[in-house]
């Protein structure tokens, strides 16, 4: 039975932000730490933890997939590079789902291998977060990826928002995963809030 994922997907860089949006009403996010000691990500992913458990969110964890087990995550997103080391056995085994990120065919052969509970595929519009060697995929992409993966869920990302956000779920998206709509919002809250109002009139 495919997981069923919140039509809205937040990623935040830390646990401040985490700690921000989740008791809005978030019901699925993922924690998105870059360049910091393991400590303090094994720290920052504890706290995610009891914010999430305590306001009934799903917790995705990205990149470090030990961490996701010792903390009892939901999730954990692994990119193509990360699949090369995660123990997904172990991850199986601690009950820790986990979906990869593809940017094209070969990665979604590699992707569809490995039984993932979802796959992403991105980016669908033009990204700032980060340079990616991949041009944007569109919408035909996605419907493209929904035709190949049955009812396996989708997680569409990169440049995605509240007005490009009914066009990604009708070509065949079930989740959004968003960041910088929101973390560059001159209210963030505000933007969430407007990202959870759409969400409850998508929910699938
Ligand atoms: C939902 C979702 N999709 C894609 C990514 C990107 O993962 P990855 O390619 O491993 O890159 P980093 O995010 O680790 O820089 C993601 N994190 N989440
Ligand atoms: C982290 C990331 N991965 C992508 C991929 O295509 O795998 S696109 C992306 C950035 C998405 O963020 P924003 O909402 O800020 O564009
Ligand atoms: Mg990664």
């Amino acid at each position: 039975m495919p997981v069923k994922l919140a039509p809205f997907y937040p990623i935040v860089p830390d646990i401040g932000w985490l700690e921000r949006i989740v008791p809005l009403g978030v019901k699925l996010v993922q924690l998105r730490i870059k360049d910091a000691a393991r400590d303090d990500v094994i720290d920052q992913t504890r706290r995610a933890l009891a914010v999430t458990r305590a306001h009934g969110c799903q917790l995705v964890v990205n990149d470090y997939w030990d961490v996701a087990i010792e903390a009892g995550a939901d999730f954990i997103h692994l990119g193509q590079d990360d699949l090369e080391t995660a123990d997904l056995a172990a991850l199986r085994q601690a009950g820790v789902r986990f979906g990869v990120s593809t940017h094209d065919e070969a990665e979604l052969a590699k992707a569809l291998s490995v039984n993932p509970d979802y796959v992403a595929l991105g980016p669908i519009y033009p990204t700032k977060l980060k340079v990616m060697p991949w041009a944007p995929q569109g919408l035909e992409r996605i419907k493209l990826w929904r035709s190949k993966i049955g009812a396996l869920p989708l997680v569409a990302i990169g440049g995605l928002t509240p007005d490009r956000a009914d066009g990604a779920v009708d070509a065949g998206a079930n989740s959004l995963a968003v960041i910088t709509d929101f973390v560059t919002a001159e209210d963030a809250n505000a933007r969430v809030k407007e990202w959870l109002a759409w969400a409850a009139g998508r929910q699938n």
